[in-house]
């Protein structure tokens, strides 16, 4: 990828999300909004997402971009690759702007619409070049969700859609290309539809605002993040799976369950009526306040995914292993030139569901984060899944924490390990916790070499054996690092 340059145009709760999205992901963005408190705006929802985004993965991310912001559409676009239309939702406004962006920006460049509802060949009706005009529809926060409905229509060639997808996937999102367009895409239908079911079921005084969303968020709320519509259903048909649930729940949906298309009238008494409840339900917070609630959730929820490497958590696997594969963290000793200084092992984010009650990262990540920077020292002396498949690996058989400083969630830390002594079967780690130059914490851990089969100490592999004492004998000569072999209770 070239220029890593995004205009965006309209920075309300949709283009700072986006604008937050490029940044966090090492691309410069450049901003076009009237509103005057679009810069406050924005760098509120920034600040939400430099907490959040970073930690989604286990590695850290490029270094975040520049933030410019622009009084002409002209001066946003200017040497943008991908320009990110997230204007109100009015056909004119929306036709005014894509002129106005034709009339200067790259011929190549993509230019993606946030659009909830119009179909493309709306959007590109009466444009310069419409072939360089898409849909491309993201889900609030668009920090932290992976989904973009990319729709297009025959004007968009198939590298074109190609490239801006790659573009997409790149940054972390799951762009899901809609066959044939149609209003409101895919996934704002379904929300249309449950919208509908819930203005009804508050409009008939069937439940509350919060009755409905407790009835989301206990159950089938939960179900869905993980599997969607046809996999739950399928799951729900029992052994006989998706043909005995059709058979059998098929039949319902001509009982009189939904009333279908069939909108309640916005009256003024009806949006008093929600609005009230709502406030009665959330009024205790404000609406920042929920955003990091939201996003506490989410980003648990996301982690807890990614460790089952299911949905939107093997997806976040796929964009690590990438970053993990140009970063230092993912390189092996044998392909090393120089090991004379301490190894970076670690090098991410503090993730959102790694902090606690006191603000900070807690007490057992720190003993977490230096597990990691291990399994990542195995890994680069070549103790990697195949050798630990083969029956060989380390145990931990003793630790000391030093706890220094503390990590606020989003900081950006890094372990470097300093081998004290590695010979046959034993090997001696210290490794350190940096934020920038700041010592956050020290772990000295002692392993053995193990067979996996007899569960006895043993001799590693000679290649694993010659790696490890080629980074020992060259950090042998590095001084003594501040803290080894102390007991708890020595003064510094
Ligand atoms: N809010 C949501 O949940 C979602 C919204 N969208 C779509 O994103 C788009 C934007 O929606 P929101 O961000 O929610 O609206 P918003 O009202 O928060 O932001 C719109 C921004 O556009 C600015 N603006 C108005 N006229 C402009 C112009 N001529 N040029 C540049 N900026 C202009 C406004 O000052 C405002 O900051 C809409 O098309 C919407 O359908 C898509 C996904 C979710
Ligand atoms: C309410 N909405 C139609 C604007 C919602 C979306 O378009 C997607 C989302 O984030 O829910």
């Amino acid at each position: 990828m070239g220029n890593k340059v995004a205009a965006v145009i309209g920075g309300g709760v949709i283009g700072g999300g986006w604008a937050a999205r490029f940044l966090l992901n090492g691309w410069d963005v450049q901003i076009f909004d009237p509103d005057p408190q679009a810069e406050r705006k924005v760098g509120e929802v920034l600040a939400n997402a430099r907490r959040s985004t970073p930690g989604l993965v286990d590695v850290v991310l490029p270094a975040e971009g520049k933030l410019t912001f622009h009084d002409t559409i002209e001066g946003a676009v200017d040497g943008a690759v991908w320009i990110q239309e997230s204007v109100p939702e009015q056909l004119a406004i929306k036709h005014k702007t894509f002129a106005q962006i034709q009339g200067v920006c790259a011929p190549d460049a993509v230019i993606g619409s946030s659009t909830s509802g119009f179909k493309p060949s709306q959007l590109q009706e009466g444009a310069a070049r419409p072939g360089q005009i898409i849909v491309a529809h993201p889900f609030n926060p668009v920090y932290l969700l992976p989904l973009i409905e990319v729709v297009p229509t025959a004007e968009n060639t198939p590298a074109f859609l190609d490239g801006a997808e790659a573009i997409l996937t790149s940054m972390g999102f799951y762009p899901l290309r809609v066959r044939k367009e149609i209003d409101a895409h895919i996934a704002d239908r379904f929300l249309e539809a449950v919208w509908r079911e819930a203005l009804w079921l508050v409009k008939d005084g069937i439940a509350t605002t919060e009755e409905i969303d407790n009835a989301i968020r206990y159950g089938f709320g939960i179900r869905w993040a993980q599997m969607g519509l046809f996999e739950t259903y399928r799951v729900a048909g029992g052994e006989a799976g998706m043909k005995h649930f059709m058979a059998q729940f098929g039949p319902c949906l001509s009982w009189p369950w939904t009333k279908l298309m069939d909108v309640p009238e916005f009256t003024d008494e009806l949006v008093d009526l929600i609005a009230g409840q709502s406030d009665a339900q959330s009024g205790a917070y404000s609406i920042r306040e929920l955003e990091r609630i939201r996003d506490n959730n989410l980003v648990s929820m996301m982690r807890a995914l990614k460790a089952q490497d299911w949905g939107a958590g093997a997806l976040m696997n796929a964009q690590e292993a990438t970053l993990r594969a140009a970063s230092p963290t993912g390189t092996r000793i044998d392909q090393m030139a120089d090991v004379s200084t301490p190894l970076l092992t670690v090098h991410r984010a503090v993730p959102l569901d790694w902090t606690d009650y006191n603000g900070h990262m807690t007490e057992a990540k720190y003993l977490q984060v230096f597990g990691d920077a291990t399994d990542r020292f195995m890994n680069m002396i070549g103790c990697d899944a195949e050798y630990i498949g083969a029956g060989g690996s380390y145990f931990t058989a003793e630790t000391h924490i030093r706890h220094v400083d503390e990590a606020l969630a989003g900081a950006v830390i890094a372990v470097r390990t300093q081998v004290l002594s590695g010979a046959g079967k034993k090997m001696h780690l210290f490794h350190e916790l940096f934020e920038g130059e700041r010592l956050l914490a020290t772990g000295e851990h002692f392993l053995l070499h193990v067979n996996l089969e007899t569960r006895r100490p043993s001799e590693p592999s000679a290649p694993v054996l010659a790696a490890l004492e080629r980074v020992a004998d060259a950090h042998a000569a590095l001084p003594s690092p501040k803290g080894v072999g102390r007991a708890v209770g020595q003064r510094p």
